[in-house]
């Protein structure tokens, strides 16, 4: 089946916000009015600045976070208007997760065959021999050699340990896989290996990615489609050449100039002044604080999205676009 496998419509997420570990009054909107999708063997890059609410997204295609409002679909079904049961097994199994640091990630006192049966003995899959067989598969798929098995994760590489983590997350054989900043906490000379790795499983299993980064470069490098975000909200979407050399949201264009290397031809735009607080987001374009191009008209609501008016489904966010820097045919 085309068409998308996870998909999130006008999602809001908002927190109640906490001072001294005490809950306060404030609302933190974590993430406004998102729509993204991501089909099979498709990734999608998602970048912005810290706090911009890039995990929050994360947790709610996973099902860690329900949204406040908004609706996300797994195959076309709603699933937080599924009975709980149904939406745990689908969430459980048709989504797995890679955090950032699988030394936190992975439990320290379990060997790595118990890790990678966990999810296969809550869902009950297969007899105990099945289940055997799957970790070596597990193992194998991830590149890594059987007796790993034997291991307990504190023996491992950094590397090593993020294979595991990859490992597990496909243990239920799921259709999409969200990474939260998956090579972050990893030596540089490693980084390499595990991004290849997710390349590679999504071709040879058709996988969708949800690829969670600061780099622009690596999300440049790895993404089909990109989406940008800037406090809550996704300013910024479509094929990641498009975005990443064309970029049209200011903000966009800001970040993808500070790789000069990405988008050709642009002057160095450097952003000044702090991110706004996610508890009192400006009016509007929440980046109007920031831009240099900000007009009264900006402060009077979120711009609707503009479609490049092609088939690729790159829009932007923005009352005041950058100029194209060449033709797209
Ligand atoms: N459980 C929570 N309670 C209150 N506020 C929260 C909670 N989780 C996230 N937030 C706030 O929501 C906003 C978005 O956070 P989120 O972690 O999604 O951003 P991020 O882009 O992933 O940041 P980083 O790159 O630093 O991980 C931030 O202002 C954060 O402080």
């Amino acid at each position: 089946m085309n068409g998308p496998v996870v998909s999130l419509e006008r999602v809001h997420v908002v927190h109640t916000a906490r001072s001294g570990g005490m809950f306060s009054r404030d609302k933190v909107h974590a993430l406004t009015d998102a729509t993204v999708s991501v089909g099979r063997g498709e990734i999608l890059g998602v970048v912005g600045e810290s706090g911009c609410g890039k995990s929050t997204l994360a947790k709610v295609v996973v099902g860690l976070q329900p949204p406040t409002s908004g609706t996300v679909r797994f195959r076309g079904d709603d699933l937080w208007s599924m009975p709980a049961k149904a939406r745990r097994e689908t969430f459980g199994t048709s989504v797995g997760m890679v955090f950032q640091d699988a030394s936190t990630a992975l439990n320290p006192r379990l060997p790595v065959r118990r890790i990678l049966r966990d999810p296969l003995d809550i869902h009950r899959r297969g007899t105990v021999r099945q289940r055997e067989e799957r970790v070596r598969d597990l193992l194998d798929l991830v590149g890594l050699p059987g007796h790993t098995a034997d291991a307990l994760p504190g023996r491992l590489s950094g590397g090593q340990r993020q294979r595991v983590a990859v490992a597990r997350a496909l243990a239920l054989e799921p259709q999409v896989i969200v990474a939260d900043e998956p090579t972050s906490a990893l030596d540089v000379s490693v980084r390499a290996q595990v991004l290849n790795l997710l390349v590679d499983l999504r071709a040879s299993l058709g996988l969708g990615l949800v690829f969670i980064s600061h780099d622009i470069q690596t999300v440049r490098y790895l993404a089909d489609r990109i989406a940008v975000m800037y406090l809550g909200r996704v300013v910024e979407e479509g094929p990641a050449a498009e975005v990443a050399g064309e970029a049209r949201h200011p903000y966009t264009r800001a970040l993808f100039s500070a790789t000069p290397s990405l988008l050709d031809g642009a002057e160095r735009i450097v952003l000044t002044g702090p991110v706004p607080s996610a508890t009192r987001p400006p009016s509007g374009c929440p980046f109007r604080t920031r831009c240099w191009k900000a007009t009264d008209e900006c402060s009077a609501q979120f711009p609707p999205s503009t479609p490049a008016g092609r088939e690729s489904g790159h829009s932007w966010h923005c009352v005041h676009p950058e100029p194209l820097l060449r033709s797209i045919p």
